[in-house]
């Protein structure tokens, strides 16, 4: 085949492809009983003023999990969180001015183990509750509905809490965690049951102190059959 005609089909193909490559971060965290995500303020660009997702763009010689953390940390000032790739988003309408794809990262993190400062091209950085989430930018929130999704999911088939409890907490406040994240109101006995089912947790020998009502029994989790299960996985019904 004639060496040129390829070059040509090349250069044209490679005009035609997309190169344009985002990161958009979602950052649950759990505070008092209560999920929240992690949102910013466009201080510039044709966002400038509304509020969505940590994210942006990456630059030519940087990975893209590199990435994720540098916008994530120039943004928010968060730091050494560990961030999980979910997917990517590619639709192609997406992004008003032209075809950009995102790749989507999330993370659920205690809320009270990190200061947010807003930075870069954030005029304001702010965590919201779950059920009070405003318009976000582009498809911000759609990717902020799957990650919902998937963290859902994900607490249905590995443990949860250790990272984001006290170390010694009763047992409603662990289903309070779940019933945050799920959305739904649950039975206490029947929680009660399937949990201790599990073995994952070590009932100590001391109640919760200085509060109103009667007090309840404390638990810790049982840190090898944590891992075990993370790394087995489960079928938590509720
Ligand atoms: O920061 P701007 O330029 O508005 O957004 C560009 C891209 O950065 C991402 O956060 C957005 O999802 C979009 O893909």
């Amino acid at each position: 085949m004639d060496k040129n005609i390829t070059a040509d089909a090349i250069i044209k193909s490679e005009q035609n492809a997309m190169n344009a490559i985002t990161i958009d971060c979602v950052i649950f965290g759990f505070d008092k009983g209560s999920l929240e995500v992690l949102l910013v303020q466009h201080g510039e660009g044709i966002s400038k003023g509304k509020w969505g997702l940590p994210g942006g763009w990456i630059y030519k010689k940087e990975s893209t999990d590199n990435a994720a953390h540098r916008l994530l940390n120039e943004l928010t000032g968060l730091d050494n969180i560990y961030l999980e790739q979910l997917k990517a988003f590619g639709d192609p309408d997406r992004f008003p001015l032209r075809r950009v794809i995102t790749i989507g990262y999330y993370a659920l993190v205690k809320r009270e183990d990190y200061n947010i400062k807003a930075g870069f091209t954030a005029a304001d950085a702010k965590w919201y509750k779950i059920d009070a989430i405003p318009d976000l930018i582009y498809d911000h929130n759609e990717i902020l509905a799957y990650s919902l999704k998937h963290l859902q999911n994900r607490v249905r088939q590995a443990p949860i809490g250790f990272n984001l409890l006290p170390e010694k907490f009763t047992l409603l406040q662990l289903m309070h965690l779940y019933e945050e994240i799920l959305g739904i109101e649950m039975d206490k006995s029947n929680f009660r049951r399937k949990i201790l089912h599990m073995k994952l947790l070590v009932a100590l020998d001391e109640k919760q102190q200085d509060v109103s009502h009667r007090a309840a029994k404390l638990y810790k989790f049982d840190p090898e059959i944590y891992n075990k299960l993370t790394e087995k996985g489960f079928n938590f019904e509720f």
